[in-house]
């Protein structure tokens, strides 16, 4: 399969904060954040694999700054590391700053998605090549955190887990 760049399939979805969607401090719902960041992973998954993807796991969510009504939210989301048939996704989200146009990085959110075919079986996907200093950094990071994955949801056996006790040894 011909390899391929995370910015071939990089998203990116702008949207406004309405108070249908906000918590009793008047912040972005949480829920409300998880789901505009699973829609970009899933169409940039689909980007990359050209299959039907589905969420497989969330492996990481980091609600580091509220989010308040009225913002203007950014979500992108690119591929960071592809192995089988599932591909790592990066979530970044930012607000923008209403007078200058500045976007500060307010949350980030790394999902697996799998590419499946049309009775659900997953398929193989593209190879990816990381192209930028941070895109190099998360795809050497991303088979760890595989790893981590696959044993907090009982599919790998800690003592398989090779990436994780490199840390430790
Ligand atoms: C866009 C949406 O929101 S879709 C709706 C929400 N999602 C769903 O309904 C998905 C429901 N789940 C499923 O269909 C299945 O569990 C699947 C397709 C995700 C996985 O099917 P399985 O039978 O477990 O397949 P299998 O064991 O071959 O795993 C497929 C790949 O997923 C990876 N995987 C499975 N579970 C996890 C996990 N928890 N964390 C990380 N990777 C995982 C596997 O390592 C494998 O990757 P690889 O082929 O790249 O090495």
């Amino acid at each position: 399969m011909q390899t391929k760049y995370p910015s071939e399939s990089v998203t990116t979805l702008t949207d406004l904060v309405l108070p249908g969607e906000t918590n009793p401090l008047n912040n972005l719902f949480g829920g409300e954040l998880l789901a505009r960041m699973d829609r970009a992973a899933s169409i940039t998954a689909r980007r990359h694999s050209r299959r039907i993807c589905v969420t497989a796991s969330v492996n990481h969510v980091a609600f580091n700054r509220a989010i308040p009504l009225g913002s203007v939210v950014t979500v992108e989301s690119k591929v960071s590391r592809t192995f089988n048939t599932s591909m790592e996704i990066f979530i970044d989200v930012w607000i923008e700053d209403r007078e200058s146009g500045v976007k500060n990085k307010a949350n980030e959110a790394i999902y697996t998605f799998v590419a499946v075919d049309e009775t659900g079986r997953p398929v193989q996907v593209a190879p990816i090549e990381p192209q930028t200093e941070l895109e190099k950094e998360r795809f050497e990071a991303a088979l760890r955190r595989k790893q981590l994955s696959l044993v907090l949801a009982g599919k790998m056996m800690p003592s398989e887990a090779t990436e994780l006790k490199a840390l430790f040894s």
